[in-house]
């Protein structure tokens, strides 16, 4: 088991702490053991579907499916997973909002297991620190390679870019589109949702607000 860095330990408190967290049990499974009983769940379910597992386009497709919940989608869920953060000392003084828009974001919606298929755009304004600008992608990554839904992804956002930068004045909006809306049940190809999570004086001041909200092209 590898060790978690101390921003991952300390991400995964702040989480914890205000009930932000995913809702998960420990099962004390290594990767491989998930990947194992995964696989032989994915068989079960394609028998019971009734498809063919001897077809050599079907066979490997349990095994495929383990792999990419454990290693890829659903990575986000073991916190070895967390980025390296670099963080840099604000020494240039800037005190200006710096603002990342339009992050990929792909996760998938846990009510379901489909795609969310999205963009994020970050926001904060720097203390003592700065952090490296591709960090706050790669945060937005961790959160979303895990089951989700699009207001607590958001929030997990917000709280764990303010602990790394220990303030408070950070800024998280999400527009996605859900295959849960659009590929099934209600068939909507259209619509799309926006979430938003505001803190510090992104909450509080009303200029800072509308910089922030009006920077996103929907
Ligand atoms: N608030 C929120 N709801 C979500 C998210 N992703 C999916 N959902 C909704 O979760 C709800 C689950 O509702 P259920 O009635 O149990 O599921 P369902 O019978 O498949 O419902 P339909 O999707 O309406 O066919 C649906 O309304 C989904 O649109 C999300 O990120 N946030
Ligand atoms: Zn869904």
């Amino acid at each position: 088991m590898t060790a978690l860095s101390d921003a991952a330990i300390r991400v995964r408190s702040a989480l914890e702490e205000r009930g932000l967290e995913t809702p998960m049990k420990s099962n004390n499974l290594t990767a491989d053991d998930k990947q194992a009983r995964i696989t032989g769940l994915m068989t079960e379910m394609m028998d019971v579907l009734g498809l063919d597992l001897a077809d050599d386009s079907l066979a490997e497709t349990p095994q495929r499916i383990a792999k990419m919940y454990v290693r890829e989608i659903f990575s986000g869920l073991d916190y070895s997973y967390f980025p390296k953060i670099t963080m840099i000392d604000n020494k240039m003084k800037v005190d200006e909002m710096v603002q990342v828009r339009d992050i990929t974001l792909t996760s998938t919606c846990e009510h379901h297991f489909i795609t969310i298929d999205g963009r994020a755009t970050v926001a904060y304004i720097p203390r003592s620190k700065v952090i490296g600008l591709s960090k706050i992608n790669r945060i937005v990554q961790f959160f979303a390679r895990r089951p989700q839904v699009q207001e607590r992804l958001t929030q997990q956002i917000l709280v764990a870019l303010q602990t790394l930068l220990e303030s408070d004045d950070v800024a998280v909006s999400i527009s996605a589109t859900h295959y849960c809306v659009k590929a099934r049940g209600v068939m909507d190809a259209t619509s799309s949702t926006t979430t938003t999570s505001l803190g510090g004086i992104f909450k509080s001041r009303a200029e800072t607000r509308h910089e922030f909200l009006s920077g996103i092209v929907r």
